[in-house]
Formats: structure tokens, sequence, C-alpha cells
């Protein structure tokens, strides 16, 4: 027997014979539906006591049948025969309701979301009768139509999202008489001839992925936490190349076990990318592969998390073949345990961040496959690794003292290492411009003699809060030369709101760090961006600071000078 969805407690065999029943009609493929149909929808809604919904595709099939509202027997969008910004799903609802009035919002949204050709919703009467050679009537009262409006992008971006009801059509309660004379293939050709033109329209820059963020705030966060990791997941997506095309926030004590946020803020998520034509949602958090297929099944659209983002960006980014390496390693080993999540349905959601890298290829390849690669690919991280010793060790033998710089990203360590010794490290107002780690030579003054006194400088990747143990792990390369080096040069944004958390964030990181790292000067960059406000609480919490500006190079004099005394000090305490 044909399933039949929603809620069916209480229902007796004799009327779910009858709901099933509903499957075996046929309509004619011009009709939205015949009057026959309705009223016999209608006899078993009001038989039963309870709101029916079917759901028909273009040849007249009904392919679904459910008890409830049109929201509660929705078709998940990956369930849908097709799916897609430039059309429509193919599939229309008629529905009953036992109220008289017009569709709610619920069911306008679920509509939506589906991308449904329409929406029917029938008023009841409460009574009716069989006719004697077969077929009910009498028991529709009144009939809606409602359907989507398509937007063009300048509507979307003006309007946002606070007035949906520009997104929909809903006609005047209209009898069913009137109802069955609309043309249903008229109707739905005129709207996809204007959707394809507005799908014509956005695809202007396709190759951007147009992204949603999703923000949980959680009682851990305070409100300025939660703002500024938002900002930060932004300037991620930016950097990964993606268009911030909207953020949808949620308050919630903690994550929804299954979905992260609640199933009321799943469907605004989705409605939000189907009105905004999003391709891709960033969570602002990890999430577990059985939450991002949840999500994906009710979203339609693909969903990854914080880590996927900077994984990305790293696959854009690694320049050596060490680095690529590490990336490669590094997203094997997060898609391992999701490689179930990401079936068949997944692959007509198209690629852009999350996708790229030399990892992409080997997603349709077997696990097995994949974890010989993790191993092989660690095997070779581990010669390099070992090859990386010798180096340093080479460079100890010389007894040149090392300086590693290290910092939040987009902090101006590049341009700092760059300034102080002539190179032409890539700096850019990106995060995790630098993924290799760069050393340069310079000379500066001993502090004790004032004789010129070779050092090694390295550039390092910049820090973030919750890097990703994954990430953490495949650049142990470069965090190595962190622990391995002499002494730090901690650089500051000091121009970057959350400046002192940032400073948190690294020194955290370093007193995590398994061999403990050398002593460290704070070093205050960007200050040709900062107020005089800032600048004198900076200097009072950190009397030791240097203050600079990197690429005006202002300060660099006063630098060369306190790293001279930090290294004199580092190498005769240690
Ligand atoms: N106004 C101002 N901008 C600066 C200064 N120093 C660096 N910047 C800018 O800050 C941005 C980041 O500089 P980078 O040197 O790439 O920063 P980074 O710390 O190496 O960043 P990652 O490698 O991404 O971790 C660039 O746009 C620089 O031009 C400065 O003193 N003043
Ligand atoms: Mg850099």
């Amino acid at each position: 027997m044909e399933t039949i969805y929603g809620n069916l407690q209480g229902l007796k065999p004799s009327q779910l014979k009858q709901l099933g029943r509903l499957y075996h009609q046929r309509l004619p493929v011009d009709c939205l539906t015949t009057p026959e149909f309705a009223q016999r929808l209608a006899a078993i809604s009001t038989e039963i006591g309870q709101p029916v919904c079917t759901y028909l595709n273009r040849r007249g099939q009904v392919i679904r049948v459910g008890v409830g509202s049109p929201r509660q027997t929705q078709i998940p969008p990956l369930e849908l025969p097709r799916y897609g910004a430039g059309r429509l799903s193919g599939i229309r609802c008629i529905a009953t309701t036992l109220k008289s009035s017009p569709p709610s919002e619920a069911s306008l949204t679920a509509m939506a979301i589906q991308r449904l050709d329409a929406l029917v919703v029938l008023t009841l009467t409460g009574s009716g009768f069989e006719r004697r050679g077969g077929g009910a009537t009498g028991y529709v009262k009144e009939t809606y139509l409602a359907h989507l409006i398509p937007q063009m992008p300048q509507d979307i971006e003006s309007s946002a999202s606070e007035n949906l009801d520009i997104f929909w059509q809903v006609s005047p309660p209209v009898s069913l008489d009137t109802l069955v004379t609309q043309d249903f293939l008229d109707l739905v050709e005129g709207l996809e001839a204007e959707l394809q033109s507005q799908f014509v329209a956005r695809e202007v820059d396709a190759d951007q992925d147009l992204v949603l963020i999703v923000g949980l705030m959680t009682d851990d966060l305070t409100p300025e936490q939660f703002e500024d990791q938002l900002v930060e997941l932004a300037r991620l997506v930016d950097t990964a190349g993606g268009k911030v095309v909207q953020t949808v926030r949620q308050k919630r004590p903690r994550p929804h076990p299954q979905t992260v946020v609640g199933t009321g803020k799943v469907q605004e998520i989705a409605l939000a990318a189907q009105t905004a034509g999003a391709n891709l949602i960033v969570f602002d958090r990890d999430l577990s592969p059985a939450q991002v297929r949840n999500l994906e099944i009710q979203i339609g659209v693909r969903v990854v998390d914080r880590t996927e983002v900077i994984l990305d960006i790293f696959a854009q980014r690694a320049q050596s073949a060490a680095g690529k390496l590490q990336v490669e390693l590094a997203q094997l080993e997060y898609t391992l345990p999701r490689l179930t999540g990401r079936g068949q349905a997944m692959s007509r959601l198209g690629g852009g961040i999350g996708t790229r890298g030399p990892g992409e290829t080997k997603l349709e390849t077997e696990r097995r496959a994949i974890s010989r690669r993790i191993a092989r690919l660690q095997q070779e991280v581990n010669q390099l690794r070992a090859h990386r010793n010798r180096m340093r060790q080479r460079r100890q033998k010389q007894e040149v003292a090392t300086v590693a710089i290290v910092g939040y990203t987009n902090a101006g360590k590049s341009t700092l290492l760059n300034a102080l010794t002539n190179a032409e490290v890539y700096t850019a107002d990106q995060l995790f411009a630098t993924l290799d780690p760069t050393t340069r030579r310079v000379v500066i003054a001993d502090a004790q003699t004032g004789q010129p006194m070779p050092i090694l400088l390295t550039d390092t990747v910049g820090f973030i809060h919750e890097l990703p143990p994954t990430l953490m792990d495949a650049f142990r390369a470069t965090l190595e030369e962190v622990t391995e080096a002499d002494a730090l040069l901690h650089v500051v944004d000091l121009s970057h709101p959350a400046w002192q958390s940032q400073i948190r964030s690294v020194t955290e990181i370093l007193r995590s760090m398994p061999i403990a790292p050398g002593p460290a000067l704070i070093v205050f960059n960007k200050i040709d961006q900062v107020d005089g406000e800032t600048l004198r609480l900076a200097q009072e919490e950190f009397p030791l600071g240097v203050y600079i500006s990197a690429n005006l190079r202002i300060g660099l004099e006063t630098l060369r000078h306190r790293l001279a005394q930090l290294i004199d000090y580092a190498v005769s305490s240690g």
C-alpha cells in the first residue's frame, strides 16, 4: 500500500484506504484540479476531521498524500524530483483546511521552500453528499490559489526578508467552479519564464558562492563575542571567495542535537536561502556529519561549517608541495567520517566552498582508498618533518638565533617580515594570506656589544580562535617553527575592535603547545589606524609592548632594539 504521510493517529482502516485511493487518481495535465478530485479530497478531510494535502506532478499524478497542513506534510527539498533556482519544482499541492481563512504564512513558506508550482487551499462546508453515480459533491466551500512571484535580485536586496508578502501571491476566495477554469499550464509556464530571466540576471557572477551565514548565540557567549565571531566568519567566507547575502541569527541555550537551530529556524533558513538565491549555508560552529545531513535534507542547499571554510581557504592558498600535502591530509581526515553523509543526492547541489582542493576527486572514491591515502600522506608529512628537522639543526649549528612572528590572522605579520627584511612575502587584507612559513635572515645590532648580529625571522600561519584540531595537526610543521624559535614576536592588530580577545586566543594556543615556546615580545601594529584613546588603553595594559606601523615603517628602530634585548635574554636564560 502507498505511504500516507503526516499524523495518522486515530484513523480507521477504511479511512486510510480512502486516503490511499487518492494515489490512483489522475488529472488532465492542463488542470489545476478537477471538481471531482477537489470534492473527493474535501469529503475525506471532512470525515476524518483533519486537513489533508495531496501533491501532484505535471503529468497529473498524485505523488504524495498526507494528513495535516502543508507545513506538516511538506516534501524535503532533496526528495523533490527537480530543484534549482531557475525553475519550479514541478509539484503542486492541493490541500484542505478546517479554517475558513486564506492559507497561513506557514503554508506559504512551505510552498516557497519546495518551490511548488502552486498551492490550492480548499475550505470546507462541513457536509456534502455522495452522488448516485459515484463522486462527492457539496464539500468544498471556497478555494484559494497561491503561487510564488519571481523576484528580481535588486528587489530582494532592498526588501530583505522582512516583507514576505512580495514573494507570493494569494487569490481572493473563489468558487471551485471558477478555480477549475484556470489554465494550469498557462500559469506555470508564465511563472517559469519569469524565473528563468531572473535566474539569468543573477547568473552574471555565478562563479561566486552566494552564502547565507547562520549564527547561534548560545549561553556561553556574550553578545559582543557572538557578533565578533560572525564578522570573522563573514571575512573567512569572503576570503574563500564567497559572497555573504544574508545572516540569520538564533539565540538558544545550547545547540539543537539534530539540527543545531530549532525546527522553525530551519524553515526560516530554507526560505531565506530560497529567496536570496543562496547556494551555500555556512554555520558559525562545527557540525556533526548527522547534523549536516539533516540540515541539507530540510534546506535543500549545501551546508558547511566553519572548519570546511577554513580548509577551503587553505586548499586555495597552499603553494608549496608541503603546504598542499598538509591541506589534502586535513581535508581527507575531515571528510572520512562524513563520507556517508554526502551521497549522490548532494552532488546536484554543485561545487564551491568546501568542494575545492586536491581532496575533491577523492570524495567519491571508497572509504578504504581514502584511509590508505591518509596513511601515505601521513608518512610523507613525517618525512617532511624529518627534513625540516635537519634544516633546523643545520641552522642551530650555525648558532643563529631564530625568531618566529606569530599573531592573529591579518595582524600584519608578513608585512612586518617584509619591512624588517626587505623581503617580498605575500600580504593581503585577507585572513590566512600566509600558509607556508617563510624564513628570512635579518641583521640587527647585538644588545650587549652593538655588533651586527644576524638572526632568522620566520613568518607563520595566522592564528584564529578555535583553530580546528584537524588543522592544528596538519599545520604542526608551522607551529613547530614556533616551538623551536628562541623568541617570539607576537603581532597584534591594534586597530581591530577585538584586539584584546585576539591576544587571549593567541596566548591560549601558545600555552597549549606541547613544548613551551620561548619568551615573546608583544608588538602592537597598525597604530596609524588607531585613536589616542585605544593607544593609551593598550599602553596602560601592556607597558612593555612595542607600538609600530609595519607598512608605514613607524617604530621599527625601537622594535629592532627591543628584539635584540629579547634575544639576549632568551639565549642567556635558555
Ligand atoms: N593600516 C595599516 N595596515 C597594515 C599595517 N600593517 C599591515 N597592514 C595591512 O594589514 C593587512 C594584513 O597584513 P598581512 O601582513 O598580510 O597580515 P598577516 O598577519 O601576515 O596575515 P595572515 O598571513 O593572513 O595571517 C594588509 O592589508 C596590510 O597591508 C599597518 O601598520 N597599518
Ligand atoms: Mg601573512
